[in-house]
């Protein structure tokens, strides 16, 4: 039932990721004072640094199952995630296009064709836009 709730409340929202993207692009030259987001764009390492502890600690909620931990810790990493590609000046559209390049092929596939040695096999999927890293 909880599950139940929680999946209508999340139907509910409109909000995505690109309106994330686009608060902290709007932030993200503001005073370092005011914004955090801004402190994080203005030192690209400290936001990969805070990244990895943001996906730490939402590891850490997925292996002990808080469900409500890793809803939390996965905001935080979503948020410090954008924060870090605007960092590095990588829109989130060019991560989604990566990511619809390997629809039309499973993980499990694309795992296969990888040798025992790390070389990438040639790509099967003449769809697919990329390799995986
Ligand atoms: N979604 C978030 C968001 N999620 C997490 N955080 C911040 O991420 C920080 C990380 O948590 P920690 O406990 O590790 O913080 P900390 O120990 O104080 O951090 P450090 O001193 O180690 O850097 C906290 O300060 C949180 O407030 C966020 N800060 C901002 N946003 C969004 O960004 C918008 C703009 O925020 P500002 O740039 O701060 O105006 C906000 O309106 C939100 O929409």
């Amino acid at each position: 039932m909880r599950e139940r709730a929680d999946a209508e409340a999340i139907a509910m929202t409109g909000f995505t990721l690109t309106d994330l993207e686009r608060a902290l692009a709007a932030r993200a030259c503001a005073s370092p004072e005011e914004s955090y987001t801004a402190r994080l764009v203005a030192d690209p390492q400290r936001a990969a640094k805070k990244f990895g502890e943001e996906a730490v600690e939402a590891v850490i909620a997925g292996a002990t199952g808080d469900r409500a931990a890793l809803v939390s810790e996965s905001a935080d990493v979503l948020y410090h995630l954008l924060a870090l590609l605007l960092a590095r000046g990588v829109p989130l559209d060019e991560v989604m296009a990566e990511l619809e390049g390997r629809t039309g092929r499973s993980g499990l596939a694309e795992k296969a064709a990888r040798t025992r040695e790390g070389v990438r096999a040639p790509q099967v999927n003449p769809s697919s836009q990329g390799g995986r890293s």
